[in-house]
């Protein structure tokens, strides 16, 4: 496709930066980020970062907190979140906790989104809150996606992915439990990922490589929500593979 008539997600798959390695990924991304960060601090005095969970950003949260940054003016939150105990082993927060926000990236201040115990409401509006209280628009969010193209807890099929894809939706997060999804979540909404500075997605793996090109060209947002991160015009996504 000629770059004058290519959707906004095939540009961005045709810009993707490719490494040789994971930790080569990790170690860019990283750096990148610390750049926007740093950048953030300096023109407005605070910066936001949102992170997402899973297994990929791992070695991405163990090179960022070794970077010089002025921590303590970084304000921390997450993508998604399952909704879990924070030391549940599948907490994203207690993820991050255990890998990013170490040695001086412990001064960071971190916004945890799940509140435990209370109904999926409530649950949206704690979420909610705590987003509140990060600097707005957000200065670097990093997203993952899993090989079914599900990205933050947007999954394929699940009944409210509707509302967390609704452009016209006030709510920062929303409630989810997709049929093939493990654990009830909460997502950030579409409108609330976009309020955003710089935008990265990280994936590793030639299945998940295979899975964003089928969602670039077949174009269904249900099937793969990636494709709505991909396929809007209001902040660039920045790809960052290696297989
Ligand atoms: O459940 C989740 O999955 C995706 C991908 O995780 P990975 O282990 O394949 O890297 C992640 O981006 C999302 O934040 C997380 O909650």
């Amino acid at each position: 496709m000629g770059i004058g008539r290519a959707t906004p997600a095939t540009q961005t798959l045709e810009a993707a930066q490719r490494f040789a390695s994971p930790a080569q990924t990790a170690g860019a991304l990283a750096q990148r980020v610390s750049e926007v960060i740093r950048y953030g601090v300096k023109a407005r005095g605070r910066a936001s970062l949102l992170v997402p969970g899973g297994r990929t950003p791992i070695p991405v949260f163990e090179r960022l907190r070794t970077l010089a940054l002025p921590w303590d003016q970084v304000y921390v939150s997450l993508t998604d979140e399952r909704r879990v105990p924070e030391d549940d082993e599948a907490s994203n927060a207690r993820l991050v906790r255990t890998h990013l926000l170490q040695e001086d990236a412990a001064r960071a201040h971190f916004y945890p989104l799940h509140r435990e115990g209370v109904g999926e409401r409530a649950d949206e509006a704690a979420c909610g809150a705590a987003l509140g209280l990060l600097p707005r628009p957000f200065d670097a969010v990093i997203l993952g996606m899993g090989s079914d193209g599900h990205t933050a807890s947007m999954f394929p099929d699940d009944p409210a992915l509707s509302r967390a894809l609704d452009t016209a939706t006030d709510s920062r997060c929303v409630a989810t439990q997709a049929p093939d999804a493990p654990y009830a979540r909460l997502t950030l909404t579409l409108n609330t990922l976009l309020q955003s500075r710089w935008i990265a997605l990280h994936i590793t793996g030639a299945a998940k490589w295979a899975t964003l090109r089928k969602a670039v060209d077949g174009g269904d947002t249900h099937r793969f929500p990636v494709h709505a991160l991909l396929n809007q015009r209001h902040v660039p996504v920045h790809v960052y593979y290696s297989p």
